[in-house]
């Protein structure tokens, strides 16, 4: 964007949370807001991790999962200890508007000293959201929609969760910075799928939330290029017959249990489906021969493909010959299946995962595989959701149904949400 039109366009700096999942919804909105003529900045590395953090990370470690807690606990001190740095940015800046991820409850106060009003850019799903809001505010009660909460065997993660809640109780008086936001919120999601839990969260927070639709490149990103390993992939995969496969892959934080492991891997044995599975390790480079059940690689042949760290996930969704996607719930990869119509196996591991797991049920676009009450992933039950919701056409045609309401939903919700903006911004 040339310097003429940065000067009359409205300026927002956008400051998510540093993790994967927060800064592609971040970015994606980014994009979407500038072709409604605002002028965007971005700020991400703020961490003086000269902080002896740095030091003492382990040098495998891609992720803040499998972190010891001390470390957690600097890594999060050193995120609040860019505070002074994020001031200068401000104050040099001076953006019309600050849009917040609601790890970062202390920005807006820095940006209201500044005179920039603020408004929170929410990631998560509007259930997990409401969900957690409803705790929040009565503590004890029981969630109003009843097909929505934690099994049995999740009880340690409702726990974790509460737990992390706490720590936002009391730095934040349960607000998480929404109290701070200013007249709206924004939220990664549509009406489309979770009107009343968009409502439900604007009742509980007195604040009215505001989805800016699911943030999915509308072509998987298919205009760009992908490396050569990738591009053998997506050639093996466009050899293959239309719906045939499934895409096994849980996001860019969690490391699969060897338990875990040994139930999809011979659930995926007991299907006829091809799939593509993504893995990693938390050791790094390990040879595949041990992670995976003895015999397992060899009988695979060529039905499936094994990807280590990292696969164009989007490309391979947006394919036609992908029919199913066995997926952790993690609420962008939630998002960019039902929006390229691809029937969910879900498989939740922790955080909100279950929760939006039990959402994708809800709207009829997949189907969990019920874990045991020890929480043992069944390789039959692993096969028999498959085999329902790829070779069956119930599932298929709920997904379909989705995809085609949040096509014909199209820009409007962002078109909404660039209009409070301008207001909030006063160029309207
Ligand atoms: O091989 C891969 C793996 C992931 N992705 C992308 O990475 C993102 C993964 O995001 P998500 O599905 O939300 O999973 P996580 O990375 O696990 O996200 C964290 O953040 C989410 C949003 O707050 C939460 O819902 C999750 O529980 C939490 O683990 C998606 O856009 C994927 O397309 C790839 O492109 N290739």
């Amino acid at each position: 964007m040339n310097s003429s039109t940065k000067n009359q366009s409205p300026r927002i700096l956008m400051f998510p949370w540093l993790g994967y999942g927060h800064i592609t919804p971040y970015l994606e909105l980014a994009k979407k807001l500038t072709t409604k003529g605002f002028f965007i900045h971005f700020s991400i590395e703020l961490v003086p991790l000269s902080l002896e953090v740095s030091s003492e990370l382990p040098a495998t470690l891609h992720t803040t999962n499998g972190l010891p807690p001390h470390l957690m606990a600097r890594l999060k001190e050193a995120f609040d200890g860019s505070a002074e740095n994020f001031s200068s940015i401000l104050r040099e800046l001076k953006p019309d508007l600050l849009v917040f991820d609601f790890l970062q409850p202390w920005a807006p106060l820095l940006a209201e000293a500044e005179g920039v009003p603020s408004v929170i850019f929410i990631t998560s799903s509007s259930v997990m959201t409401s969900f957690m809001f409803h705790h929040f505010k009565n503590p004890g009660a029981e969630f109003p929609y009843k097909e929505i909460g934690f099994r049995e065997h999740e009880s340690r993660f409702m726990d974790e969760l509460l737990a992390n809640a706490r720590d936002g109780v009391e730095r934040e008086k349960g607000s998480a910075g929404v109290d701070r936001s200013c007249g709206i919120a924004l939220i990664k999601g549509s009406r489309e799928i979770e009107a009343r839990y968009i409502d439900y969260v604007s009742v509980l927070t007195g604040k009215r939330f505001v989805p800016v639709g699911p943030l999915v490149q509308e072509d998987g990103g298919c205009g760009g290029s992908v490396g050569s390993s990738s591009s053998e992939l997506l050639s093996w995969l466009d050899k293959k017959e239309a719906k045939s496969t499934v895409f096994v892959s849980f996001g860019s934080e969690y490391f699969l249990s060897k338990e875990d492991m040994d139930g999809i891997a011979h659930g995926l044995l007991q299907t006829k489906v091809n799939f593509i599975w993504v893995v990693r390790f938390p050791e790094g480079e390990v040879a595949l021969e041990e992670k995976f059940p003895e015999g397992f690689l060899d009988e695979v042949g060529d039905r499936g493909r094994i990807v280590r760290g990292w696969a164009p996930q989007t490309r391979i969704l947006v394919h036609a010959n992908v029919g199913g996607f066995v997926s952790h719930c993690g609420w962008n990869s939630v998002m960019e299946s039902l929006k390229f119509g691809v029937p969910i196996i879900a498989v939740p591991m922790h955080l909100d995962q279950p929760i939006n797991a039990r959402l994708v049920e809800e709207i009829g676009a997949g189907e969990e595989v019920v874990r045991a009450r020890d929480g043992r992933l069944d390789a039959e039950a692993v096969a028999a959701v498959i085999n329902r919701v790829v070779v069956g056409d119930e599932v298929r045609g709920k997904a379909a149904d989705v995809k085609a309401r949040l096509d014909l939903k199209g820009d409007r919700e962002i078109d909404e949400v660039a209009r409070e903006l301008m207001s909030i911004c006063g160029k309207s």
